[in-house]
């Protein structure tokens, strides 16, 4: 929906129609969003409650640019998919990460590709790229196949309810410790998993608090804890590597930040390179085992999209483990993984961003300092980019589906800063999923209503998934 003029010509009104182009706004104007009584707070209230179905209340009655007057803030949120697409990608130069929030993951993160804005993100982001191509992440298949079999093969399928979030947030992390470290899996896997989560569960919280108390604070124990963990984890890992000689050591992504570390020390300092080891293990592990997460549920819950991706997957792989060059034919499995982030993407609203200039947007002219919320939540289950936006249609990605509404489907982001692991996390799930269906069938348990989404570090199921695994015959 684009806003209107209130006293246009009309010729005007029809060229600009024709052209497709939004009217000039006058300057100064905001566009309409709810009222915000004295400070604005109100509003903030009702997100914190529950922030898509209260974004989803106020595009229904203020259309697709939403204006939020929290003191001392303008917030727009955006959820036409061309302004989105103009905002991430050609207005990206003049846009910055909400500080809060970046403030907040720097704790956790350090100095990352995630967290750094300007020219020191475009140096790390180009130094990490050739690591994270489509080819690149190729060469961990193996590993992630490998840690896939061994977790499998312990699988219950019992009878009686199998904790499956559980289990794939645990794969994950056997996952992540092997493309990461080479690392077999050990005591380690366990503890860094409940530390990941731990120091998520305190960052989330305290992304919407003002200011951070600091961490030796008596009650931020498990966080301390759980950073002390991690750090003391990944530094085992570079310590060892490092005295390893340089011809011994595996293709992971320690070994490729370490060469970045020895070709320009300066660039790339040893904590710049435990930081980016810490991004990896956060923002790679949860994601994707979020995804996989709703994957299975969607597998349950509708048995004829399941069979048809096992039909796919032991037709191609014909019992053995895949191997890099099996994942452009698993294309129909590949539909059901785009299809889920479709209905549940592990991250539903994008980090809000904050413009360093005036922009010029949909007709509008939004100041400096004006605050942009993205939820592609919202818009992937929107009916007017897509039909029966409830249900789980795969074959809406198929390549003779018709185009899609460029912008509406943006479950890694857009623009320079989309998400740098997509590639990995979508060969690691087309992997673990296929290895899944070609031992067990899945299915809910009688009587199981559909689990509710919780927007909570990632979108995940309220209550813990589990679901009914039947094991095939070999
Ligand atoms: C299903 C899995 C994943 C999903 C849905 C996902 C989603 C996203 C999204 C939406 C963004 C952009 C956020 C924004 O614009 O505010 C992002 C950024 C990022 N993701 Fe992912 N991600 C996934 C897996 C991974 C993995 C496996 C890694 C690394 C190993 C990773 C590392 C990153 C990093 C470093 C960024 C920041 C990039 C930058 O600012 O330049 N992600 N991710």
């Amino acid at each position: 929906m684009k806003p209107s003029t209130p006293f246009e010509c009309p010729h005007h009104a029809a060229l600009r129609a024709a052209s497709s182009e939004p009217a000039p706004q006058p300057a100064g104007s905001w566009p309409p969003g709810p009222a915000p009584g004295l400070t604005g707070w109100g509003l903030l209230r009702a997100m914190s409650r529950d922030l898509l179905g209260t974004l989803e209340g106020w595009r229904r009655a203020h259309g697709d640019v939403v204006h939020l007057r929290i003191r001392p803030e303008h917030q727009v949120v955006l959820t036409d998919p061309a302004l989105v697409r103009e905002l991430l990608v050609a207005q990206h130069e003049g846009l910055v990460r909400w500080e809060r929030g970046v403030q907040v993951m720097a704790q956790l993160h350090g100095h990352s590709v995630l967290t750094a804005e300007g020219q020191p993100w475009r140096a790390r982001r180009q130094a990490l790229q050739p690591s994270f191509t489509p080819k690149a992440v190729q060469s961990f298949v193996p590993d992630i196949a490998a840690a896939s079999g061994k977790a499998l093969a312990g699988w219950r399928a019992d009878g009686a309810a199998w904790p499956i979030e559980q289990a794939f947030t645990s794969l994950g992390m056997d996952i992540i410790l092997r493309t990461m470290f080479s690392s077999e899996i050990d005591a380690d896997a366990r503890l860094a998993e409940r530390a990941v989560h731990e120091v998520s569960v305190a960052g989330n919280a305290e992304m919407y608090w003002p200011a951070s108390w600091p961490d030796w604070m008596p009650w931020k124990a498990s966080k301390r804890r759980a950073m002390k963990m991690l750090r003391g984890l990944i530094e085992r890992h570079v310590t060892t590597r490092l005295a390893l000689a340089r011809d011994l050591w595996p293709g992971d992504l320690l070994t490729r930040l370490l060469i970045l570390h020895l070709d320009d020390p300066d660039a790339w300092s040893l904590q710049a390179v435990r930081d980016e080891c810490m991004t990896a293990f956060l923002a790679g592990h949860e994601t994707a085992a979020a995804t996989l997460t709703w994957w299975s549920w969607c597998m349950a819950a509708n048995p004829a999209a399941q069979a048809a991706a096992r039909a796919e997957v032991d037709a191609v792989l014909r019992g053995r483990d895949p191997a890099a060059e099996d994942l452009p034919a698993l294309a129909c499995l590949k539909r059901t993984l785009q299809e889920t982030l479709r209905l549940y993407p592990a991250a539903p609203v994008l980090l809000s961003r904050r413009s360093t200039g005036a922009i010029a947007l949909g007709g509008w002219r939004f100041p400096a300092r004006t605050m942009f919320t993205v939820p592609v939540g919202l818009m992937q289950r929107d009916a007017r980019w897509f039909p029966e936006p409830d249900a789980f249609r795969p074959e809406r990605f198929a390549d003779d589906a018709g185009k899609q509404i460029r912008g509406a489907y943006l479950p890694f982001g857009a623009g320079p800063r989309v998400c740098i692991g997509q590639h990995l996390a979508l060969a690691e799930m087309t992997v673990v999923a296929a290895m899944f269906l070609q031992r067990f069938e899945v299915a809910a348990p009688e009587g199981m209503a559909p689990p509710e989404p919780e927007f909570h570090i990632t979108l995940r199921p309220r209550e813990s998934l589990k679901l009914l695994l039947a094991r095939r015959a070999p």
